[in-house]
């Protein structure tokens, strides 16, 4: 078992990274919530068969459980089923040592951990990732939040885990488009913060993409980490650190938000994204082609989209993109590459930019 350490003061907490140890999970559970006595188990339709193993786990070390189940899918991610979570925990009943643990993907981790930050002012939560998306990026760091119809996770707040449990097996079973999605996040950090990395997954696609163990520990552990680092200097994004996280999300936003949140899985719109906006940081002279291309080029092996739908219309995407959290005064705001490895927010980049780019 590896452990990557999120060092947040009072709010630290491990990421464990193992492949298949229940036992593990029971002792993890105890020394992240030495008081909890009972917990709500969140988990999706598709995934119960590992909350049910969860679930005894916890019972093992003395911790009682009731499991709410939401439907696979963004739709989930939405304020009618947080208020359904709000009625299982004050059935429990929950009190404040209560412990809430998201057993799926990161819907469930978004939406599970929202109800946890706000449940009683705030509950102890344990994240148990289950897609390579929520691995790499959802379970760590505390963003948690519902979408609302003209914009993603616009209902939100940062709470951060108690800890997290990441077992590479789950992923043997884990569809292959949703697999290719978490790589975008992936492909994301190498953009942002590592170019020795990108490299790594530039010359190690078939392996990832074949699921060799020994890939997926390393891009599981060295993405947690990069993401680690950053949550670390800047936990509630205010120094615009934390933003750079957000590369290729404006754009992703957008194409989620108009396609009704089901036409694209969050990776592959995050992938359409960071093309999009290194070509808005190519326009604006700051890269050169060759930076986007090898991105084109990583994200195609991953069988990842690179572009949005013809069908959505441009103007919808920008009054989608006006609302992102990272705008100011109603002007757009952009993580941009300036070079492989390093990114900056980049102020007041024109609309007519941007629909220049969205049109091409
Ligand atoms: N909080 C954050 O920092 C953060 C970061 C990135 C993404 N997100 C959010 O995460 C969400 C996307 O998460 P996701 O990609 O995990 O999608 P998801 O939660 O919808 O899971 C994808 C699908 O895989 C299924 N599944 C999960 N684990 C499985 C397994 N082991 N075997 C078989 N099927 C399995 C699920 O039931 C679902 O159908 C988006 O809402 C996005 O906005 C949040
Ligand atoms: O953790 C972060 O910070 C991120 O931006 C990670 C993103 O991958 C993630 O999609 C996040 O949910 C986006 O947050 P938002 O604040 O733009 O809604
Ligand atoms: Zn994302």
């Amino acid at each position: 078992m590896q452990t990557v350490r999120v060092n947040l003061g009072p709010r630290s907490y491990d990421i464990a990274l193992t492949s298949t140890d229940p036992a593990g999970f029971a002792a993890f559970a105890r020394r992240a919530a030495p008081k909890a006595k009972l917990a709500l188990v969140v988990t999706d339709a598709n995934v119960i068969s590992h909350a049910s193993t969860v679930a005894s786990g916890l019972q093992s070390v003395g911790i009682h459980s009731q499991t709410a189940v939401v439907p696979a899918g963004e739709a989930s991610k939405s304020v009618a089923r947080l208020e359904a979570l709000y009625d299982a925990l004050a059935e429990l009943p929950a009190d404040r040592g209560t412990l809430v643990v998201a057993v799926g993907g990161g819907v469930v981790g978004d939406l599970g951990g929202f109800a946890a930050a706000t449940y009683n002012r705030g509950l102890p939560l344990l994240m148990v990732p289950t897609t390579l998306l929520a691995m790499v990026d959802s379970s760590v760091g505390g963003k948690t939040g519902v979408n609302h119809p003209k914009g993603k996770n616009l209902i939100g707040s940062f709470h951060q885990p108690a800890g997290v449990w990441i077992d590479t097996a789950y992923l043997a079973s884990l569809p292959d488009r949703e697999f290719r999605s978490g790589l975008a996040e992936v492909v994301k950090y190498g953009v942002i913060q590592d170019p020795e990395f990108f490299e790594y997954l530039e010359a190690n696609a078939a392996a990832i993409l074949a699921r060799r163990p020994d890939t997926l520990v390393h891009i599981v552990a060295r993405s947690c980490r990069l993401k680690a680092d950053v949550v670390e200097q800047d936990e509630r994004e205010e120094t615009g650190l934390r933003a750079i996280l957000n590369y290729g999300h404006t754009f992703a936003h957008g194409y989620e938000t108009v396609g009704g949140y089901g036409a694209w899985l969050h990776g592959e719109a995050v992938a359409a994204g960071m093309v999009g906006e290194s070509r808005l940081a190519e326009r604006l002279g700051r890269i050169p082609v060759a930076v986007t291309d090898r991105q084109v080029r990583l994200l195609t092996a991953f069988g990842l989209p690179i572009a949005g739908k013809p069908e959505w219309a441009t103007e919808a995407l920008i009054d989608v993109m006006r609302r992102d959290k990272k705008s100011q005064a109603g002007k757009l705001r952009f993580v941009l590459p300036t070079r492989l490895g390093h990114v900056e927010l980049v102020d007041g980049v024109s609309e007519d930019l941007v629909r220049e780019v969205l049109r091409t």
